[in-house]
């Protein structure tokens, strides 16, 4: 099934737009997993195990695994949520970027390699370089937009003659690139009122909205001002939040709670 479909299937049957980002950190990882040569896919598995019913996606972001030597547990992990969690879509948080003939390689990367549904990247080299993701149209092409940190005002919030930069890359996506309908935006969850901006620029496209949890995001105001008409539209992400809120044996109980409370304050807001 089409990325997109598969998300818009889990806001409407798992009532959920929540996204567990999958950040592994090794030194933050419980004492029970010490020694264990492959620590990276027991946590991962035992969040993902923990959470699958209460999410819209996964989230693993490449740079987590791959600074660990640990992008074979990343291809398995994925794996694994395929089999054990079917319906549940794998966004790689890569955000790639490249001429045309080298973002090929990074499409099988994400597509073939890892098996995701969708993957993060970087507009900033324009169309040509996006160009081998969005010919996959059953795969998600999640491009970014308004990113959460605060050095994104450096760049994103520069003038471009009638708007501001991240204004123009929301409109370009929405209105030219989107072609095959598979394509989202992310917008942090750091910067709420941008948030109304984009939605207001671009229809019923997808947000992919990280910064909730520990950037601080405000959940009420992200809902309130990203969703889209039938209280959808939004996959809210957070990582460490739900990953190391306990550092215990019950990790992954914490971890499912975390969700949990995530989900529920998310769905108070949904629906005007
Ligand atoms: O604008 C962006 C784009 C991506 N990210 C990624 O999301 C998670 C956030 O982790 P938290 O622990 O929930 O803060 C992380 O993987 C980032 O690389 C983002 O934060 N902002």
């Amino acid at each position: 099934m089409h990325f997109l479909e598969t998300v818009r299937r889990r806001w409407q049957d798992a009532d959920t737009l929540v996204c567990v980002g999958l950040d592994p950190e090794p030194t933050r990882f419980p004492a029970c997993l010490a020694g264990d040569p492959d620590a990276v896919f027991a946590f991962c598995r035992a969040i993902v195990d923990a959470t699958a019913d209460l999410v819209c996606a996964f989230k693993p972001q490449i740079a987590h695994f791959a600074a660990h030597g640990a992008e074979d547990a990343l291809e398995r992990l994925i794996a694994h949520v395929h089999a054990t969690h079917p319906g549940v879509p794998v966004i790689l948080d890569a955000k790639r970027g490249d001429i045309g003939s080298t973002a090929q390689h990074y499409a099988a990367e994400a597509f073939e390699r890892y098996r995701a549904d969708a993957v993060t990247v970087n507009p900033y080299l324009g169309r040509d370089s996006v160009q081998p993701f969005l010919d996959r149209a059953d795969k998600g092409v999640i491009l970014l937009c308004r990113t959460s940190n605060p050095g994104s005002r450096d760049l994103q919030e520069l003038d471009v003659g009638s708007r501001k930069l991240y204004q123009h890359v929301a409109e370009l996506v929405a209105r030219e690139w989107n072609g095959n309908g598979n394509c989202a935006l992310v917008v942090g969850a750091t910067w709420p009122e941008e948030l109304a901006d984009v939605r207001s620029r671009i229809g019923d496209v997808p947000l992919l909205v990280p910064g909730v949890g520990a950037q601080g995001g405000d959940v009420e105001a992200v809902v309130k001002n990203g969703r889209t008409a039938d209280g959808t539209g939004l996959m809210i992400s957070s990582s460490r939040a739900i990953l190391y809120a306990s550092n215990g044996e019950g990790f992954a109980d914490a971890a499912r709670r975390a969700a949990m409370s995530l989900r529920d304050g998310i769905n108070r807001h949904r629906n005007p």
